[in-house]
């Protein structure tokens, strides 16, 4: 098994994973691509604080309300595009999508579907997590190989910085379309636009 958020957008990492083995199967975790880019800045501002606004990185235009789409952060949440080109090399039935709001309201459920697609008994259960109320997050009630809870650590789940609603209504009307098809190719509703 192996790791790495950035494959899901790498242009070059659906061959190079085919090339190695075609029969791998993917696990890709996606959330709301507002809030992800408004994590994904959380993140950055947390290394360097002297980066520019959000909502300067956010817009070409701001007159205009043109977004950037250069910026990274605003890429990545194109799903239906990045999953166009892991198309080219495998097929749907290969790669699940985990819903990240699903991972925090209903771990065991989403972690239900990852071990069915895997081939796997449900051995995760509801009886494996419980609500941490400080974390704000599920945690695991015992750690592998330990007896003590485990939830995950300081940089999972930081708290975000208000953003102008105008600003993030811009970016659902921006995602929407794109969500939308996402829906279609997956044949699962996630439930990101109002
Ligand atoms: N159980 C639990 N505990 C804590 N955090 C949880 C959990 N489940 C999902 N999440 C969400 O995970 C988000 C961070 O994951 P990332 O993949 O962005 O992390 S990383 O970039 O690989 O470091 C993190 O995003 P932020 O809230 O923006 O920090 C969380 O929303």
């Amino acid at each position: 098994m192996e790791k790495t958020p950035s494959y899901f957008v790498t242009r070059e990492a659906p061959a190079r994973i085919s090339a190695m083995s075609r029969e791998t199967k993917l696990i890709v975790v996606v959330r709301d691509p507002v809030t992800r880019v408004i994590s994904d800045y959380t993140q950055t501002l947390s290394k360097r604080p002297d980066i520019p606004s959000f909502e300067s990185l956010t817009f070409k235009n701001r007159t205009t309300g043109l977004i950037d789409t250069s910026w990274s952060a605003i890429q990545i949440g194109i799903y239906a595009k990045h999953l166009d080109n892991w198309l080219q090399y495998f097929p749907m039935d290969q790669i699940l999508f985990v819903s990240g709001e699903r991972l925090i309201s209903d771990p065991a459920g989403e972690l239900g579907r990852v071990q069915d697609f895997l081939g796997l008994k449900r051995i995760i259960t509801d009886k494996h997590f419980y609500f941490n109320e400080t974390k704000g997050f599920p945690c695991l009630k015992k750690a592998e190989g330990s007896s003590k809870p485990h939830c995950l650590g300081k940089t999972k789940g930081r708290t975000h910085p208000n953003i102008n609603p105008e600003v993030v209504q811009r970016l659902r009307d921006f995602y929407r379309p794109f969500n939308m098809k996402f829906y279609q190719m997956t044949g699962r509703f996630f439930g990101w636009d109002d």
